[in-house]
């Protein structure tokens, strides 16, 4: 994986332009997240050992908006079981053509991995094989909100008995100081992890039109409203949860 440090933000630029994954973001993608998503290595991790309770043999797991791949690199590490595939899905052509590098890459290396698909489309346009997992990490709060449902209830029509869909998402908190007091922990942490003011300001000021997060009770009742059964938060670490939604 490329270790290109994140310094996209760090001299003053004119203008901060809305953020898009291009081919300069893909280059330090891997630094940037890890150094500004509290708990992302875990949640990854962990995401890989949830779907191994959740997938199905002779079924189709998708990873929607999956960047470079993260999560389908820990779904080949923990799924065991007999026929799966996965399909990871990015809609940023910069993104996609890393991502089968590096996963093509991981074909020629190893035996027995999962055998992987990745296609760059939109997921608000894309078909969905009937699925025993789907996860959005960090994918929704890109999304326009009026097509959050919709996007939700697909994915819930498509999922099998038995299977799952995980959600990592960035919080939103509907208490005012409870909300300031979780961003100005988050701005610690990455501050903590080398950012300066200046990047951490013009970043902020990259993400807010284009990056809207809802809070945990808007989440919960929205997956309810697409027809899952249950919700169950299974990490939060500061201002960024994921949850498991039950068909
Ligand atoms: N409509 C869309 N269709 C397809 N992809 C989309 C769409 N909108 C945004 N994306 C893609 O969703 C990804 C979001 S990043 C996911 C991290 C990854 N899951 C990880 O676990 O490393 C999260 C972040 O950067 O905070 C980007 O690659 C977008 O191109
Ligand atoms: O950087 C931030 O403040 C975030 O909220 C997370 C993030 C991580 C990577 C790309 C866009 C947003």
């Amino acid at each position: 994986m490329s270790q290109e440090p994140d310094r996209l933000f760090a001299q003053p630029l004119p203008e901060v332009p809305d953020f898009v994954f291009n081919e300069d973001v893909v280059r330090v993608f891997p630094d940037m997240i890890k150094r500004s998503v509290p708990g992302y290595p875990t949640i990854v991790e962990n995401i890989g050992v949830l779907a191994g309770q959740f997938a199905q043999p002779q079924t189709t797991l998708y990873d929607l908006g999956a960047s470079l791949g993260a999560v389908t690199q820990a779904l080949r590490r923990h799924v065991r079981v007999d026929g799966c595939k996965v399909i990871a899905v990015d809609n940023s052509p910069a993104m996609v053509a890393r991502c089968s590098e590096y996963l093509h890459a991981q074909d020629a290396m190893f035996q027995e991995l999962l055998p992987v698909e990745v296609i760059e489309a939109d997921i608000l346009a894309l078909e969905l094989q009937p699925t025993s997992l789907v996860t959005l990490n960090f994918t929704l709060q890109f999304i326009p909100p009026e097509r959050r449902l919709e996007l939700l209830t697909r994915i819930r029509q498509a999922l099998l008995p038995g299977g799952a869909l995980i959600l990592s998402e960035k919080l939103r908190f509907e208490d005012a100081a409870e909300h300031d007091l979780l961003t100005e922990l988050h701005v610690a942490f990455k501050r903590a992890n080398g950012y300066s003011e200046l990047e951490i300001a013009q970043k902020r000021s990259a993400i807010e039109k284009v990056m809207l997060p809802d809070s945990l009770e808007q989440h919960r009742e929205r997956l309810l409203d697409a027809g899952f059964s249950k919700v169950l938060p299974w990490f939060q670490c500061l201002n960024f949860a994921s949850l498991v939604a039950l068909p």
